[in-house]
């Protein structure tokens, strides 16, 4: 039988190794309790304002919004509706202007390729909406709903601890799918531009182009006599199916009775002075990023304690201010649900609160481009509307989530 000799050295190290392991523990005890406390002090002020009691101690109102993705919305509107007693302004407080850490989620994807690969903006044609079970269509899909489950479930919130979730590896193949997909857009238009520019240097006649044909005013009225037909006593369109469609034809006609009053029958380009003059379209414009506000959450972090509407809200709280909800308040917007534009008519928007509207956020940290926007929605929709009949194959949206 052998005998196994431990070096003397080794006895000495094992008191140390202890003290040095209870140190710890005691350090790392000690560390818990203060982040504890003072997450209870932060919970304990956060729920002074309005809301939802707390369900899990220490977690806040955070677990609320643990719902299905498609869930999260009409819930929020119910909170809306029960807690908004009060309008505060939150987008010009210079103290609540850092970008909330719900942004964080989205920057894998979107800082990265998403804003140069939607669709046809690059000039390639994805064709999602034929091929709905594209690989890329589902991707897209996909990451919109790994994005509301990371800003909604704080345990998926710490990038190392998210990886190690199956959402982590889904997140990791829809990015290769879609960054994968931008790479092949740019590879492309960058090889296009090229033939180009070979073909620039040997000119060559080609055909002209027929020029665009106006919709005649007499054909687009033949459209109501079509969606009588079609309705077939009711059984294929109902009475208000029409009446929407007899809605959105009218207002179709007052633009394109604006843009025959500014363009003529002329084919020329769109310029700075058309825009001025586009009024009209401007409010059609405006209604529909009320009704369908492109950002329709923002959030916020707060720099430093700050009182909002006699609440303390303390430093690092975060604040969801929704362009979605507001926009569809009866307050501000009789008949919410209804598309019309004369609510932006000067008359009608005297005495409107001044932060009712913001689809482009307000205050210090607002959208820089949304003059650009604007005009670039106005150059793109004259330039559409004036050779096209438009019609939407969505259907608008019925009611408001209850
Ligand atoms: C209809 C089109 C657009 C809408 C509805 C829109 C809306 C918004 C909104 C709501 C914000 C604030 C987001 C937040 O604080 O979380 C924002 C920020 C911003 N937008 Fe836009 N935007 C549009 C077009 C544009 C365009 C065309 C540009 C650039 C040319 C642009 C540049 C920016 C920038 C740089 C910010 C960040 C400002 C900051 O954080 O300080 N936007 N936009």
């Amino acid at each position: 039988m052998g005998v196994q000799i431990i070096p003397d050295f080794v006895y000495s190290l094992i008191p140390n190794t202890l003290v040095l392991f209870s140190v710890s523990a005691c350090f790392i005890l000690v560390h818990l309790m203060g982040t504890l406390f003072r997450r209870y002090k932060y919970v304990r002020r956060c729920n002074k304002i309005p809301g939802p009691p707390a369900q899990i101690p220490l977690f806040g109102s955070a677990t609320e919004f643990v719902l299905p993705p498609e869930e999260i919305m009409p819930y929020a509107v119910q909170l809306y509706k029960k807690y908004s007693k009060k309008s505060a302004v939150v987008l010009s407080s210079n103290k609540i202007i850092d970008k909330g850490p719900e942004y964080d989620y989205i920057q894998p994807w979107l800082a990265t390729g998403f804003l140069t690969s939607t669709e046809t903006a690059m000039g390639r044609h994805v064709d999602a909406q034929q091929k709905s079970d594209s690989d890329y269509f589902k991707a897209v899909y996909k990451m919109t709903h790994i994005i509301q489950a990371r800003q909604t479930r704080p345990w998926l919130q710490p990038d190392w601890l998210f990886r190690l979730f199956p959402l982590g590896s889904e997140q990791k193949r829809c990015l290769s799918i879609l960054h994968g997909f931008t790479d092949q857009v740019i590879r492309e238009r960058k090889n296009e531009h090229k033939l180009r520019k070979t073909e620039q240097q040997q000119p060559v006649d080609l055909p002209k182009k027929d020029d665009d044909e106006f919709v005649s005013k007499k054909s687009r009225l033949a459209f109501l006599d079509l969606l009588i037909q079609a309705s077939q006593d009711g059984k294929m369109l109902s009475d208000l199916d029409i009446g929407e469609e007899v809605d959105t034809f009218m207002v179709e006609e007052k633009v394109n009775e604006e843009l025959t009053r500014v363009f003529g029958n002329s084919n020329r380009p769109v310029t700075m002075n058309d825009l001025s003059e586009l009024k009209y379209l401007e409010c059609c414009i405006k209604e529909a990023l009320r009704l369908y506000p492109s950002v329709p959450i923002i959030s916020r972090q707060s720099l430093e304690d700050t009182i909002i509407c006699r609440y303390d809200l303390p430093v690092g709280a975060a604040v969801i201010v929704s362009p979605y909800l507001i926009h569809c308040d009866p307050t501000y917007f009789p008949d919410p649900e209804s598309f019309k534009p004369e609510r932006f008519f000067p008359e009608n928007i005297v005495g409107r609160h001044p932060y009712a509207y913001v689809p482009f956020s307000a205050g210090p940290r607002n959208c820089i481009g949304q003059k650009f926007a604007m005009m670039e929605e106005k150059i793109i929709l004259a330039s559409v509307l004036r050779r096209f009949h438009v019609k939407s194959l969505d259907k608008p949206r019925k009611t408001l989530p209850s």
